[in-house]
């Protein structure tokens, strides 16, 4: 059943029991009121692979038909259409659903590429990777993955982090596979994902001690002995009038506790080898196939606010003022920058020697590492547009009722009738003020790690000798006056 609909996602999780906890145990996910919204929002993204946008979402392969995030691209024109198909979903939502099923999808179609590499460690392991994207290409699951050890003491390594105990490791291994037990931090969407992709470890020290934490494999999200500790939703259950994005894109993260989980061999797909978890990723170019979505997704993003801001300012008249037209273009430059980035990514790939073609890592690079603190600024820049507006947001329901004329009259804007600006400025507040606008803000900053640590480990990856070479050029110059 390759490329679902809605109904396929929603029969899937109706099919699975996860553990989930949330206030108590969860007794059914689907039925849940902290997940309703944004079930239904993945179910929408799903059903628009079969509506008008069939032929940029999904590409046909031996007479079926399959999501175009598994589309192994073979030239900057198959990046084009990967980067159609993101944007089409990342519009949906304006780049607020982060783990959309086309990030991880990116990951797994890289890594199915790369059998040679997997088989340097093991030829079963390039079996397994390559029967497992297969199966997940023609079933269209929705992964959501997890690299990060519990934050118990960051003064010692990932091994180290509780005496041992707290990170996940492995604990034993037979002829049916391997036994983890401990905790990854954190799991966004495993609630209402079908399957976690547990990734290696970020990032080891490569030493013997290492092993025991040095893997990658795939499991159901009810698997047997896996627990996931959601936290508390931020979305309140107002109209979606009243919570325009909370109420459809609250995505919740969960803590995966796993307690003696059985992971049979076949979902295996690196174990022992800590020099190769740290590279995995790099290595096969799923990474640039992974930041190649996800700064599609975070351009959508900037549009987004970027229009957010256009509209507030001009609705209530400010949008003559130098400094918020300083403000706006900001945001329209940054959005143009992503764009750009992605433009030379896709012109400048190669074919890497896994034989797919492998968009250019160096403008990615520069977008996702400069993006997450560039991001807090944006909802500051909306709360100072906004300023008392974002308060003065009575609820939809009393705008209808006897304080209709009071709405009507003192919130109208220049622009706007009441009701229509407080839809707005709702929107303006989820974007910027509500918990929902918080936990976006924490989520880009850490989306591919620490930014500051990405920043250290980005300067070691570039060049910088043609940087030091005009110096020197320069400096020559002034020496021979
Ligand atoms: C909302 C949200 C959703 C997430 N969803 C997912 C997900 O779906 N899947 C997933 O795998 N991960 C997810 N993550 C985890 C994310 O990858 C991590 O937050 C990120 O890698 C940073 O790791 P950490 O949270 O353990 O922070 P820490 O490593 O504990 O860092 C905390 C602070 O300490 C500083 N610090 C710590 N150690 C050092 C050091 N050695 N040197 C210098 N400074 C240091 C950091 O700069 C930072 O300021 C999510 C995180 C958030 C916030």
């Amino acid at each position: 059943m390759p490329a679902r609909n809605g109904a396929s996602y929603i029969d899937s999780l109706k099919q699975m029991n996860p553990s989930v906890y949330l206030d108590g145990k969860v007794d059914s996910v689907i039925d849940h009121p902290a997940f309703a919204g944004v079930i239904r929002s993945y179910a929408d993204l799903y059903d628009m692979q079969e509506g008008e946008k069939q032929d940029v979402l999904t590409f046909e392969e031996n007479g079926s038909r399959y999501a175009t995030s598994f589309l192994v691209p073979k030239s900057a024109d198959d990046l084009v259409r990967r980067r159609s198909a993101a944007r089409e979903w990342a519009e949906y939502s304006g780049g607020m659903l982060g783990r959309t099923g086309d990030y991880l999808n990116a990951a797994l179609t890289a890594l199915s590429q790369a059998r040679d590499w997997f088989a340097e460690a093991d030829e079963q392991f390039a079996i397994n990777i390559e029967n497992y994207v297969r199966w997940a290409k023609e079933s269209d699951v929705l992964l959501t993955a997890t690299v990060g050890s519990p934050q118990t003491n960051r003064a010692v390594s990932a091994a180290e982090q509780g005496g041992g105990e707290t990170t996940l490791r492995v604990v034993a291994q037979d002829d049916s596979g391997i036994t983890v037990s401990g905790a990854r931090m954190v799991a966004t969407n495993a609630p209402i994902a079908n399957e976690i992709l547990v990734m290696p470890q970020t990032v080891l020290r490569t030493g013997v001690d290492d092993k025991p934490y040095s893997f990658a494999f795939a499991v159901p999200s009810d698997i047997e002995g896996l627990r996931l500790l959601a936290r508390r939703p931020l979305a309140y259950g107002n109209s979606e009038f009243d919570e325009p994005l909370a109420s459809r894109f609250e995505e919740i993260d969960a803590i995966c506790v796993f307690d003696n989980v059985l992971v049979p061999w076949d979902r295996v797909f690196l174990l022992g080898h800590p020099a190769k978890s740290n590279a995995m990723l790099t290595d096969t170019g799923a990474t640039a196939l992974m930041a190649h979505q996800s700064v599609t997704r975070t351009t959508v993003k900037t549009e987004f606010f970027a229009g957010l801001l256009v509209e507030m300012a001009e609705t209530i008249g400010i949008d003559r003022y130098g400094h918020i037209q300083d403000d706006i273009a900001q945001a329209i430059m940054a959005a143009t920058m992503g764009r750009s980035a992605l433009r030379a990514a896709e012109v400048d790939g190669k074919i890497n020697e896994y034989g797919f073609f492998q968009p250019d890592m160096a403008p990615l690079a520069a977008i996702r590492t400069w993006f997450p603190r560039y991001f807090q600024t944006l909802p500051e820049t909306i709360r100072k547009f906004g300023a008392s507006g974002l308060t003065a947001l009575p609820y939809e329901s009393d705008m209808s009722g006897e304080i209709a004329g009071d709405a009507s009259r003192y919130l109208q804007s220049k622009t706007l009738p009441g009701r229509d600006r407080v839809h707005l400025f709702n929107m303006g507040f989820d974007a910027a003020v509500s918990s929902f606008a918080g936990r976006q803000g924490l989520y880009e900053y850490y989306f591919h790690g620490d930014p500051l640590r990405m920043a250290s480990a980005y300067l070691a990856s570039t060049d910088t000798s043609d940087y030091r070479d005009l110096v020197e050029r320069m400096l020559k110059r002034t020496r021979e006056f």
